[in-house]
């Protein structure tokens, strides 16, 4: 045990200059002895806190790595991203829905653009169910209903065992990377618990992403798997997932407020590095020595450490399938994704 403000003055320190600040620190250990100034704005906890070998990881995530490149780039995929929103709405959205679930991030914006200009004619009976804080802005300030997932099971009531736990006629959100299957990564945007449950209880998943989003497995160009933890239990998950095979997962930083972001549900994320999936229909290759898992085998495996609330992948049955199997049966994975292509159409996967 030893005191984490004692690795301010004894690591090898590394440049925390404002410019080089956002990608280069990277331990807490590896802060040099003269960074008062990053020290100072931390949090007492932290600096009192004593802490067993190794020490927290404090840096940022693992850059995603579909950055764009100039203003152009920038408007052609919101573009395509829009174009993608509005079939999917046109497709998919029915006058008849009671309850619909909106995810996070920057695409579903372009859905509740979609569904606000259908008119009240429309929407004014329908209750939008939101899976965080930023989802909840979008649909009250598109001048839609807001119901909260804990209200809405109150609404609906519990008619006993044997009946249906999917409640919301449909679920729009986008994601990270999905793959040949429709399997995705969420959470990129520190979103995921939340998102399980609303796709959890809704009759079917629809997902809209641009096209850089699409690859033929998981993990291909999308780095890691966000995966929501207990703030207490954070550093157990880390040393567990190193077990597995993760190559350094990492506790989220949040550069905004020099600390580990905090999640609507006021827990901890860890992004776990690992190597490119399997598809699940490739399950007879599962082999963790090797660091080949499916989809389904890690979340599993994951979701059974001790202190993970929720892991980042959304894999297995759709809504339907799990409709089909029976009200405890978990639904998830997308029925259909909406690319937006760079050429300003979309390209549909189902
Ligand atoms: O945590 C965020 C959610 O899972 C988002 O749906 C996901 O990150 C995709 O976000 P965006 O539409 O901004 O690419």
């Amino acid at each position: 045990m030893k005191p984490i403000v004692r690795a301010f003055t004894t690591a090898p320190s590394i440049a925390l200059g404002t410019s080089r600040r956002p990608a280069a620190f990277r331990c807490i250990d590896n802060l040099p002895s003269a960074n008062y100034r990053f020290a100072a704005a931390l949090p007492q906890r932290f600096l009192q806190i004593r802490h067993p070998q190794p020490p927290f990881y404090i840096r940022p995530a693992p850059r995603r790595t579909m950055a764009t490149k100039g203003a152009g780039d920038v408007n052609l995929i919101e573009a395509a991203k829009r174009a993608a929103c509005q079939q999917a709405v046109k497709d998919n959205f029915s006058p008849s829905f009671k309850y619909v679930g909106i995810g996070s991030g920057s695409t579903i914006a372009y859905v509740v653009e979609a569904i606000a200009a259908l008119g009240p004619e429309v929407s004014a009976g329908m209750k939008f169910v939101p899976t965080g804080a930023g989802s909840t802005k979008l649909i009250r300030d598109a001048g839609l209903t807001v119901l909260q997932v804990p209200e809405l099971l109150v609404e609906v009531g519990f008619a006993g065992p044997g009946t249906s736990r999917q409640h919301l006629d449909i679920y729009f959100d986008g994601a990270d990377e999905v793959d040949a299957e429709l399997n995705c990564i969420k959470g990129g945007g520190a979103c995921l618990f939340q998102e399980k449950v609303v796709s959890r209880l809704s009759k079917k998943f629809i997902c809209v992403a641009d096209s850089r989003k699409k690859a033929d497995r998981l993990l291909t160009k999308w780095a890691y798997v966000p995966i929501e933890v207990s703030p207490i239990a954070a550093e157990l998950v880390r040393q567990a997932l190193i077990d597995l095979g993760s190559k350094d997962p990492v506790i989220r930083f949040s550069p905004s407020t020099t600390t580990y972001l905090i999640t609507d549900n006021h827990n901890y994320l860890i992004d776990a590095p690992f190597p490119t999936l399997l598809l699940n229909s490739q399950a007879e290759l599962i082999d963790p020595a090797k660091g080949l898992w499916t989809p389904d085998a890690l979340t599993a495996k994951i979701r059974g450490i001790l202190g993970v609330l929720e892991v980042g992948i959304f894999s297995g049955l759709t809504g339907p399938q799990a409709t089909a199997a029976g009200p405890d049966v978990e639904g998830v994975k997308p029925v259909k994704i909406y690319y937006g292509k760079p050429d300003g159409g979309f390209e549909i996967q189902e």
